[in-house]
């Protein structure tokens, strides 16, 4: 069976999918795993095709203290244990900078210039880009192939790609990229299957997850993202502030003497629902907290996606419908009734039971925007791209690449 391995390194989880390609081009899952609980209660869950379970495992925290020792556990266990030996690995690289319009195959030369963003995405282009090497090191034959997160975005208006700095920057590559593009092409695809009409109309997309942003789009396109130059923009995240004054930034450093590395460290990982509650990154622990520190961070969550929800609907010109996605929006019965009922004065409605049963659609009828939960799939948007660049590719049949 030919098979592409997908992996997907997340700032707080690695997820990876195996895809059988059966006739005509078509993908059928086989495996659907993760690790998360990276740094404090590891755990390695995985499923079949059906959703049986493959594995579920708990390892002690130093067992797996890092990404880079999740992406070995998971490696190794799809290596050793299961003998999955690929014919293509395509991979989730978070920063594509200026010159990556779409997926690519990768080379040492693509590797070289992805590097040049490692410090653009600190939390993510490291890890994307350390199994890149590694398979690139032990199996150099075997097609890898990269997709940005920042490549659906590009199809934003020069207006929108700029800051108001000098121009000189922008050519530098100071730009507002955007992110999570795959999440939101393949909330895109969709819509365009369950809503057709909409799908061709302004949508905004509420992708909530460890790292949080929100994408308007019109007619399958993106116009506008919450996230710019970094993942660090818009919305409050896990551990990342969203949008704050550069003045708050200067008054650290000059005030407080922090370094442009303590900044990093900062900004990336101690800001967010973390920095502002002091009880956890983690929606379900706020959820669960009675402190009331963790409530306010929540409202300001909620509070902030409402904010760029009316950024968004300007941008758009107006809206026809809102979607849900990844760890909170699909999940949090709670995050989402909240939201609907800040968007209220747009004429957002919420169907309260088919929200409890986390259903496709949660508005009510009366409501004048029609509100969806749409599960993500990242890694079934990149196993696609990864197989039509392999059978496009000029020379070679796939199977001559085989890692074994
Ligand atoms: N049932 C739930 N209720 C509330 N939040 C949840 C639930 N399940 C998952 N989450 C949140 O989803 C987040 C992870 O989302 P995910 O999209 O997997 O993030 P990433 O891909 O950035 O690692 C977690 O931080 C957690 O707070
Ligand atoms: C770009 C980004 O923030 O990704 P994630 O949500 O997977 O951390
Ligand atoms: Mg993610």
């Amino acid at each position: 069976m030919d098979t592409i391995l997908v992996v997907n390194a997340g700032s707080s989880s690695v997820k990876f999918q195996v895809f059988s390609i059966e006739g005509e081009g078509r993908l059928r899952r086989q495996i659907k795993g993760q690790v998360d609980g990276i740094g404090s209660r590891p755990r390695l869950r995985a499923s079949g095709t059906s959703g049986d379970p493959m594995a579920d495992r708990a390892y002690p925290i130093e067992a797996v203290a890092d990404v880079p020792a999740a992406m070995g556990l998971a490696g190794n266990w799809l290596r050793e244990e299961l003998r999955i030996h690929p014919i293509a690995v395509g991979h989730r690289v978070v920063h594509g900078g200026p010159d990556y319009e779409r997926p690519v195959l990768i080379d040492h030369g693509v590797v070289a210039r992805l590097e040049r963003f490692i410090s653009l995405a600190p939390l993510h282009q490291p890890h994307n880009l350390a199994p890149i090497r590694s398979v690139l090191a032990n199996f150099p034959s075997l097609p890898q192939v990269a997709c940005f997160d920042t490549a659906f975005h590009r199809t934003h208006a020069a207006v929108a790609d700029h800051y108001a700095i000098p121009h000189q920057l922008h050519a530098e590559g100071v730009r507002r990229y955007g992110f999570h593009g795959l999440s939101y092409e393949y909330i895109a695809k969709t819509l365009s299957q369950i809503a057709p009409d909409l799908a061709k109309q302004r949508v905004i997309v509420a992708h909530l997850g460890s790292g949080a942003s929100m994408c308007a789009i019109k007619n399958g396109r993106s116009v506008e993202s919450t996230m710019g130059f970094t993942a660090l923009d818009g919305l409050p995240m896990g551990t990342r502030p969203g949008q704050i004054d550069p003045g708050v930034v200067l008054y650290l450093m000059t005030e407080k003497g922090m370094s442009a590395s303590d900044m990093q460290n900062f900004l990336y990982r101690d800001c967010g629902l973390k920095g502002l509650s002091g009880v956890s990154n983690d929606m379900r622990e706020l959820e669960a907290s009675k402190d009331p520190k963790a409530k306010l961070a929540i409202d300001h969550f909620v509070y902030r996606i409402g904010l760029n929800t009316g950024m968004l609907a300007a941008a758009l010109q107006g809206l026809d419908a809102f979607v849900f996605t990844a760890g909170i929006g699909e999940n949090s019965a709670t995050i989402r009734a909240r939201v609907v009922a800040q968007l209220g004065w747009l004429g957002m409605t919420l169907d309260q039971t088919e929200n409890a049963r986390h259903a496709r659609l949660i508005s009510r009828s009366d409501g004048s925007i029609p509100v969806y939960v749409v599960p993500t799939d990242e890694e079934l948007m990149i196993a696609q791209h990864t197989l039509s660049l392999l059978m496009n590719r000029p020379s070679s049949h796939p199977q001559q690449a085989r890692a074994s």
